[in-house]
């Protein structure tokens, strides 16, 4: 895989705030008897290589399957996961080997959104307990000040000073993530991931959220790393993309070039799956075939083969493509994918497998 660009000085791009190279994280199987004893050193490769970056202002996104790795570049990159391998450099600081007291400043400076608000607030306090609980956790202010502080965010989000009073499951869902994005904002972060921030709501409270996420980005200069496996959620909110498969990046780009010039075959077909909506009726066009490969064992070569639609015999099974720039878009736009490799000819010459042909190759890889 190629690495991000470096900013110079002469760059005229806002500070890089997050840098990642090669960021490695491998958790240890989940064996049983048979394969602690015969399975060897067998790891599950969740992110296995990968290259990112996170402009001071800008939202990046990340997108892919379920299993992809997402979450765990997320956790791993803002220091939630420890790293197998790579650097991570916030705000000019090696963060990668930071443990302990090191990392207070950089929990305070990169907060983390979930899915599911109630994994943050505790539900025998009150929301406006569990939000003011960093800032006495940091030492950033205390007594009447504390309230002060935490009442006019929950203003600022949409929430009444009368609900700092609320326990968690006194609030509806939309509420309860209102309140996760007050627990994020109160310690004043530069940098916050959102893992699949509105997966959980209705399409109208996610608008909602979403216009929220937006203002309120704008309103205090934050970046963000936007997690979610919705690329219609991910258009509304993201300057850049980087797509995931497999534990690696398959392709990175403005938000544009991958939405209008997606180049790696996996690309694709995430957007030949968003649903359309044709004459008022949604309609799926077209579903990705086969499973997302095994974290431990992905298969050789590129680890996208053995579903791919455009699939060169030999080749793609055989090395593993890295990124490189598409022709004719900005530098942000990159993919790995045998077919941009100008020695293999034009794209259209190539005729993708059939569904009976796929099956056979995939049961060779043994996925
Ligand atoms: N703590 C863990 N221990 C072992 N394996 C893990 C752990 N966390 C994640 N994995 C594995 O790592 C791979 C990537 O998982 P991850 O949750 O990062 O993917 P994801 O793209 O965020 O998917 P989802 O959207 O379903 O959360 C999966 O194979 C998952 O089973």
């Amino acid at each position: 895989m190629s690495t991000d660009s470096t900013t110079t000085t002469t760059d005229a791009r806002p500070r890089e705030l997050l840098q990642a190279s090669n960021v490695k994280k491998h958790f240890p199987l989940d064996e049983g008897l048979f394969d602690r004893l015969f399975g060897g050193d067998q790891v599950v490769r969740a992110v296995d290589g990968v290259d990112l970056t996170v402009h001071a202002g800008e939202t990046v996104g990340i997108v892919g399957e379920s299993g992809s790795g997402k979450s765990t570049l997320g956790r791993t990159v803002s220091r939630l996961y420890e790293p197998t391998d790579g650097s991570i450099v916030f705000d000019s600081e090696h963060i990668e080997t930071y443990s302990g007291r090191e990392l207070r400043p950089i929990r305070r400076r990169v907060q983390y959104v979930f899915q599911d608000p109630m994994s943050a607030l505790n539900p025998r306090k009150t929301v406006g307990e569990s939000v003011a609980r960093p800032l006495a956790v940091h030492d950033i202010a205390d007594g009447e000040e504390k309230w002060e502080r935490v009442a006019d965010l929950f203003e600022e989000v949409g929430l009444s000073r009368s609900q700092l009073d609320a326990y968690p499951h006194e609030l509806s869902g939309g509420q309860r993530q209102r309140v996760g994005l007050c627990r994020a904002l109160v310690t004043e972060p530069d940098l916050i991931v959102f893992d699949e921030p509105v997966s959980a709501l209705d399409v109208t409270l996610q608008a909602q959220i979403l216009n929220l996420i937006n203002r309120l980005q704008r309103e205090f200069d934050l970046s963000y790393l936007f997690i979610s496996h919705d690329l219609t959620v991910v258009r509304q909110v993201c300057d850049r993309i980087v797509v995931m498969y497999a534990g690696e990046i398959v392709e990175r780009g403005t938000a544009r070039d991958i939405f209008e010039n997606p180049q790696h075959p996996y690309t694709r077909s995430l957007l030949d799956a968003i649903p359309q909506v044709d004459g008022g009726r949604r309609s799926d066009r077209k579903h990705l075939g086969g499973q997302p490969p095994s974290a431990t064992n992905p298969p050789s070569g590129c680890r996208f083969h053995p579903r791919c639609p455009e699939f060169i015999d030999g080749r793609c099974s055989g090395e593993q493509p890295s990124l490189q720039s598409v022709e004719g878009d900005g530098p942000d736009h990159e993919a790995a994918c045998h077919w941009l490799d100008p020695s293999e000819g034009e794209r259209a010459t190539h005729t993708p497998p059939s569904r009976a042909e796929r099956e056979i190759i995939q049961e060779s890889s043994g996925d």
